[in-house]
């Protein structure tokens, strides 16, 4: 479970104060898919970082009883001018696993073939994100964090794997999902919310968070 108790969260811009969060309570529960929708520039991946921990919030705290990932996409742990190889044996030992399995799976997830052993530096988008999804995949959590939907990749081998393999997963573990369109949680989500005005507003279904959404971003 990832808890959010009176959360506040805002960064000043020089300008004025952007509000994230205010005295936010939340929680996400195992078991229940969550999807998160808010228009771009609001706070989504703000409160993605926050449950994964890589950003604190003003006042507040955040409880977690799960193994929570690092957000899908993120390369904040990978090392440039690593190779994935070393990347993913180094991640391997931080989390306290076999890093000959860890480069095994990843090694064939990911499908670089030999750039595998290259420098991440030198990998196109596609590329980085076929590693950084392998290695999310790699690494066994309960709750998995996804910002904006699934990699965008062109390689239709690596889809299909990584799809496959993220629904065995996720039999077992839970998914946030942030997107501006709800479109991309549909396949996800079996409860919604919607960041509004500082607050999260749970609804049972995707559906009636949608009209909420609609209300607030056509209105
Ligand atoms: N470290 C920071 N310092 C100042 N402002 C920040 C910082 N991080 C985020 N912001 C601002 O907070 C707001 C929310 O950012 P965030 O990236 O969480 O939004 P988002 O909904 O994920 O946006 P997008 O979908 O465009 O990525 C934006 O206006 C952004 O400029």
């Amino acid at each position: 479970m990832i808890e959010f108790k009176n959360v506040s969260k805002s960064f000043w811009t020089g300008k004025q104060r952007k509000v994230i969060l205010d005295n936010a309570s939340f929680r996400v529960e195992p078991g229940n898919n969550l999807g998160i929708l808010a228009p771009n520039g609001t706070g989504k991946s703000t409160v993605i970082n926050m449950m994964a921990g890589l950003e604190k919030p003003d006042e507040g705290a955040i409880v977690k009883s799960s193994r929570v990932s690092f957000p899908l996409g993120f390369m904040g742990g990978v090392v440039s001018r690593l190779s994935a190889k070393e990347n993913a044996r180094y991640v391997a030992k931080l989390y306290g696993l076999d890093p000959d399995y860890i480069e095994a799976y990843t090694r064939w997830l990911c499908g670089l073939e030999e750039y595998y052993d290259f420098p991440v530096g030198t990998f196109s988008s596609g590329m980085r994100a076929r590693f950084s999804f392998s290695l999310l995949l790699a690494l066994e959590f309960d709750i998995y964090l996804i910002d904006e939907g699934m990699p965008q990749t062109t390689d239709a081998e690596f889809n299909r794997k990584a799809g496959d393999v993220l629904k065995e997963r996720l039999e077992n573990a839970t998914v946030v999902i942030v997107s501006h369109q709800a479109k991309t949680l549909e396949k996800f989500a079996h409860s919604a919310a919607v960041l509004r005005d500082g607050q999260l507003y749970m609804f049972d279904t995707l559906e009636e968070a949608k009209q909420l959404y609609d209300y607030q971003t056509q209105g």
